[in-house]
């Protein structure tokens, strides 16, 4: 297995400051990639032992690009999540005035981050959507765009300076970023863990989302994401892309977990890992009868009801 992970690059993006918080990943060769498909196909291919890439954002919601390629392919597993606070600098060749910039690039993932300040900054500028916030800042260097909004720190590495530092729309943008491998056994439960899956419905019936969410409600476990993705099969034809409180390990998640696979046509197991900037203290207790110990006295208690010892 090769000690690497793939991540989405060039060097100087968000993805790889959030990826070098991680300790492992100091011990491995971390390999830049253009976009997140190829970090996630390098994984596929056994090329990297994981790849790390954006999954979502606090003010757009999810990377759409990097849900669809859990969603569909050969699966993958999230290992680990990260929690970065993003804010932009706007990079340009030294030299360049805010006058001079007609053209401005970046992920189609900081737009919505910087909408306003473009709109009282430079209205007539032309965005131009990169592969990443550095490879933005790279097309800069390479004179093919004015501007580019990246990470202040990518300024030294593409030669750019930064005109504005501290640019966002939003306060507190935050940005989550997961580290996905091949599938394997799930890390053991830290007690503070979130598990994802995604769900395709068995047919189209009134209350059909309420039935797959109820699987997790009446076990008393709380939602952090839902995001419904296009299935490709036709309009109104989604799948469901969920991130559950727990671990598959606690009985609750586990049940939750074969009802949906009852009910659904398919569920796709993404993984059950540690939430990020999140410790033991700040989870709440399971809801009354949903501990682990209530699910197995319940189980003991039907087994004597089957032996006729109740
Ligand atoms: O990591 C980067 O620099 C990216 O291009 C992805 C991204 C996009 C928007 C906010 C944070 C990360």
């Amino acid at each position: 297995m090769p000690a690497s992970y793939a991540y989405l690059g060039p060097e100087g993006t968000f993805t790889e400051v959030a990826l070098r918080t991680l300790p492992e990943a100091a011990t491995r060769e971390l390999i830049p990639y253009v976009s997140v498909q190829s970090a996630l196909d390098a994984v596929r291919a056994g090329e990297a032992e994981a790849a790390f890439v954006p999954i979502e954002n606090s003010v757009e919601g999810g990377i759409t690009t990097t849900l669809d390629e859990l969603v569909a392919g050969a699966p993958l597993m999230i290992y680990r999540e990260v929690l970065l606070s993003i804010t932009f600098a706007l990079l340009v060749r030294p030299g360049t005035k805010l006058s001079d910039i007609k053209t401005v690039s970046a992920h189609p993932a900081a737009q919505p981050q910087v909408r306003n300040w473009l709109k009282s900054n430079l209205p007539d500028a032309h965005w131009e959507s990169a592969a990443s916030n550095a490879d933005a800042a790279r097309l800069v260097q390479e004179g093919q765009y004015d501007a580019a909004f990246a990470g202040e720190f990518a300024a030294a590495r593409y030669g750019l300076q930064a005109l504005e530092t501290g640019i966002h729309d939003a306060e507190n943008a935050q940005t989550r970023f997961v580290l996905v491998g091949r599938p394997a056994r799930p890390a053991a439960p830290t007690g503070a863990d979130k598990t994802s899956v995604v769900l395709w419905q068995r047919d189209d019936h009134p209350g059909g989302l309420r039935d797959l969410l109820g699987e997790f409600a009446t076990r008393g476990i709380n939602l952090m994401l839902l995001q419904s993705r296009p299935t490709g099969a036709g309009i109104g034809n989604y799948c469901f892309c969920i991130d559950a409180e727990g671990h598959i390990s606690d009985r609750r998640v586990s049940e939750a977990l074969m009802g949906l696979k009852r009910i659904c046509l398919e569920v796709r197991f993404l993984g059950s890992y540690p939430r990020a900037g999140v410790s033991v203290r700040d989870v709440s207790a399971p809801r009354p009868g949903t501990s682990d110990e209530e699910f197995v006295s319940a189980a003991d208690w039907v087994a004597r009801c089957q032996d006729g010892r109740s």
